[in-house]
């Protein structure tokens, strides 16, 4: 039976999960306390340096993160050469399966719930000063029917690719890449006037905020802003274009509206921080 051992300890592999890039995550049974976890397994080809740099970037920030209660909690793992083996709580479903099943029935107090545990997640790691800039709803699972971040970004966006990429789902997509990100002209160590390097953290965070934005249409309006537009070019001009009008058909709630409305400012000084949704009335109010 297939059995993997992470620093000595034996999971039995239950089903996989899912697969994207270089890595796979199967759900896995512990022999010894018979508790489940999600165990992703990363092929590290030719010590690719830069994969393994990423990766132990990810893997130091899982273990720093792991006492917030809205980051999945890093059980174990084993870093070599070749492989990558992180034993991690294992959710029932990730949000992106989750909102292709439920898309239109999302009660409004889900859709309250769900965004004030995204904005918690993003909000932990902005204060660590990192930016996961290509978030979906893949990135988030739900354990025990609350919404956890799996990842940062770091790992999978530098992940070699001269594997046989297998499209994780949503892996790629421009449907939630904000238009600073598309237009990212400002050269690397670009400097201030002092010599001293800008701070692209305070530009970059919002470009989170940006693709939740995105994901909180798509929860109230069943697709993303610009889903129906299908040519990869033509998308990213419209993302970027201020003469195309975002619809936003009316709903019921007026303070929603406007969350999704600031989110999805193309002007990225308008924009809100996640500190400034996390006060918007829509978070605050009582239901
Ligand atoms: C569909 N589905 C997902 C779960 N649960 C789950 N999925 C995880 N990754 C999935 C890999 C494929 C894309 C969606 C996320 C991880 C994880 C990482 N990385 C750490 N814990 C996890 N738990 C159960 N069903």
């Amino acid at each position: 039976k297939n059995l993997i051992q992470v620093n000595g300890k034996g999971y039995s592999i239950i089903r996989l999960i899912g697969k994207g890039g270089s890595s796979k995550v199967f759900q896995v049974l512990s022999e010894d306390s018979k508790k489940l976890w999600a165990l992703k397994y990363v092929k590290l080809d030719f010590a690719d340096e830069m994969a393994m740099q990423s990766y132990m970037n990810e893997i130091t920030l899982l273990a720093r993160l792991k006492t917030f209660k809205r980051i999945i909690h890093l059980h174990d793992y084993e870093l070599t050469e070749d492989y990558i083996y992180l034993v991690m709580e294992c959710g029932s479903i990730d949000l992106a399966t989750f909102l292709k099943k439920n898309k239109d029935n999302l009660s409004p107090h889900h859709m309250w719930c769900y965004w004030q545990e995204m904005l918690e997640a993003v909000d932990v790691i902005h204060k660590e000063g990192i930016v996961h800039s290509d978030l979906k709803p893949a990135n988030f699972i739900f354990v025990e029917a609350s919404l956890k971040l799996i990842d940062f970004g770091i790992a999978n966006a530098i992940q070699n690719d001269h594997t046989s990429v297998v499209k994780e789902s949503q892996v790629g997509t421009l449907n939630y890449m904000s238009p600073e990100a598309i237009q990212d002209t400002s050269p690397v160590n670009e400097v201030n006037e002092y010599g001293h390097k800008k701070p692209r953290l305070k530009i970059n965070c919002k470009s989170d905020v940006w693709s939740l934005g995105c994901i909180l249409y798509s929860m109230v309006y069943g697709r993303t802003p610009f889903q129906h537009i299908v040519h990869r070019l033509l998308k990213m001009q419209a993302i970027c274009n201020p003469d195309h009008f975002i619809d936003f058909q009316p709903i019921e709630n007026e303070l929603l509206l406007d969350v999704m409305k600031k989110c999805l400012t193309r002007d990225v000084k308008r924009r809100p921080s996640i500190e400034e949704l996390l006060n918007h009335p829509y978070v605050k109010k009582p239901f």
